[in-house]
């Protein structure tokens, strides 16, 4: 378990500033989530921190120590990332035992067989899935080969980049169960993106209302119903997503 902490993240793009700024901390065991408008710089927060990108200034803490002083091992056995598509995020000709295998082998770490195994049932997948391929998987039992990779160098803090948005209704709720019961057996830290503030409020103890590169408001979970936030934007955006929501139903 370790606290992250962003300072004055701040990044342009081609003479755009796409964050400016950008300081928040997340607590150990936290999950912390980032919503706003659709380029409103959440996803690039993730990608900064994770080093994805390099052309920021400020910097990431997590745990104490800085993401810029550890190296690309070091900084994979502390944090991890899972995106949106799990199509795209497993090479198609690579089985699950391969996406599995090759973390642990550049790492040097042991027992691989048992370690595979493990992380599939963790994930709540038959240890026969080591021997099929993506195409083999439906997009729900492909996320959470995704999430067994990301959780197989044990990391302390996961990166969420809208883990469930390219999932069909009925899978989403499994893949968030999925996370917030491994976030209570293993202690994680999560930094979560979601433009869906139902996912906000199933998972987040907290969350970042993000505007134009800027925060506007950190709000606790509550807030999404309550009528807490004060910021204009911030009311604009849960108001405009429960009246969604009603209409909905
Ligand atoms: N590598 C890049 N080169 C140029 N512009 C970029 C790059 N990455 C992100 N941007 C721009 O930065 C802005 C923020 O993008 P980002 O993906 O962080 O938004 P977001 O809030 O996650 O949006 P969405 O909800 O649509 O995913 C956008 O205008 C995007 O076009």
């Amino acid at each position: 378990m370790k606290p992250v902490v962003i300072q004055d993240m701040t990044i342009r793009f081609g003479g755009t500033t796409v964050l400016n700024d950008v300081s928040l901390s997340v607590a150990s065991g936290e999950c912390f989530g980032l919503v706003g408008e659709s380029g409103s710089g959440k996803s690039t927060i993730l990608r900064c921190a994770s080093m994805l990108y390099k052309g920021w200034t400020g910097d990431v803490l997590i745990g104490g120590q800085s993401v810029r002083s550890m190296d690309p091992m070091e900084r994979c056995r502390v944090l991890q990332m899972v995106f949106q598509d799990p199509y795209g995020s497993l090479h198609p000709r690579h089985s699950v035992r391969t996406v599995l295998a090759e973390p642990l082998r550049i790492h040097g770490i042991g027992e691989q067989e048992a370690r595979m195994r493990q992380a599939l049932i963790d994930v709540g997948l038959p240890v026969e899935f080591l021997d099929r391929y993506p195409h083999q998987l439906s997009g729900g039992q492909r996320q959470r080969v995704a999430i067994a990779r990301a959780l197989i160098l044990e990391p302390d803090v996961l990166f969420l980049d809208e883990p469930t948005s390219a999932l069909d209704v009925s899978v989403q709720a499994e893949i968030l169960n999925l996370l917030q019961r491994l976030r209570d057996e293993k202690g994680f830290t999560y930094l979560m993106v979601s433009h869906d503030l139902a996912v906000i409020d199933h998972m987040c103890d907290r969350f970042a209302v993000m505007k134009t590169g800027d925060i506007v408001e950190v709000l606790p979970r509550d807030a999404i119903l309550d009528g807490t936030a004060k910021a204009p934007y911030a009311q604009e955006l849960i108001g405009a997503s429960l009246t969604y929501e009603q209409a909905a139903m």
